[in-house]
């Protein structure tokens, strides 16, 4: 083998990132809020999702429900700014999307909140991410898909016709503007079987 197709077979066995740009889409939401579109951003993302499987340090989560303590359907692992981060992937898309939203959201994604939702059983109930700032404030939160494809599903606050936005491996789902306060989101179980899947978030700081 000669070296130059070695070399070539080292790079193709690593996950990359297109051009963030090329491809991308906003879809107003309405009441202020927004959605960005960007499919297939990731490069290999199954590989990246079989290297996150493994490195990343999972955890199950124990919540109160009225009288019962119950586990949360997924699992958890959580990345803030004085971390070491478990995969270089996850810096560099967090870097690559705080310079391109930059001008617009003013700051950077400072945190990588991951998900693994083990089967189609595994999900996250509706809500709005917003604990911290998030609650009186436009932000952002950003949603890197890896794996099996999943439903994003939305409606607004108090009422009114939602959607469904499928998520397959690689793709990206950006919630803007006020979408964190006026709507709000899940991920629906599925009676399909469906691969696993991890979902990594982008958010700035003091949002959860
Ligand atoms: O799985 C996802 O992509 C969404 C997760 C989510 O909404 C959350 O953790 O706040
Ligand atoms: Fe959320």
């Amino acid at each position: 083998m000669s070296q130059m197709s070695l070399f070539d077979d080292l790079t193709a066995a690593a996950p990359d990132l297109n051009p963030y740009a090329d491809g991308l889409h906003r879809r107003q939401l309405g009441r202020g809020a927004w959605l960005d579109l960007r499919p297939g951003w990731v490069i290999r993302p199954d590989l990246l999702m079989e290297q996150l499987s493994e490195r990343v340090p999972w955890y199950g989560e124990r919540r109160q429900m009225y009288d019962r303590v119950i586990d949360v359907p997924r699992l958890l692992s959580f990345h803030g700014p004085q971390d070491r981060w478990p995969h270089p992937m996850l810096e560099r898309m967090r870097s690559e999307l705080s310079a391109h939203y930059r001008p617009e959201l003013g700051e950077d994604f400072v945190s990588a909140g991951l998900c693994l939702y083990r089967n189609g059983r595994d999900s996250v109930a509706w809500h709005g991410d917003r604990i911290g700032r998030s609650a009186g404030e436009d932000t952002m939160v950003v949603i890197v898909s890896l794996g099996g494809v999943r439903r994003l599903a939305l409606r607004p606050r108090g009422g009114g016709r939602g959607l469904q936005v499928p998520m397959s491996s690689g793709d990206v789902v950006v919630m803007g503007g006020s979408c964190q306060r006026t709507w709000d989101h899940c991920v629906p179980k599925m009676h399909e079987a469906t691969r696993s899947r991890i979902s990594v978030q982008y958010r700035v700081a003091d949002v959860r």
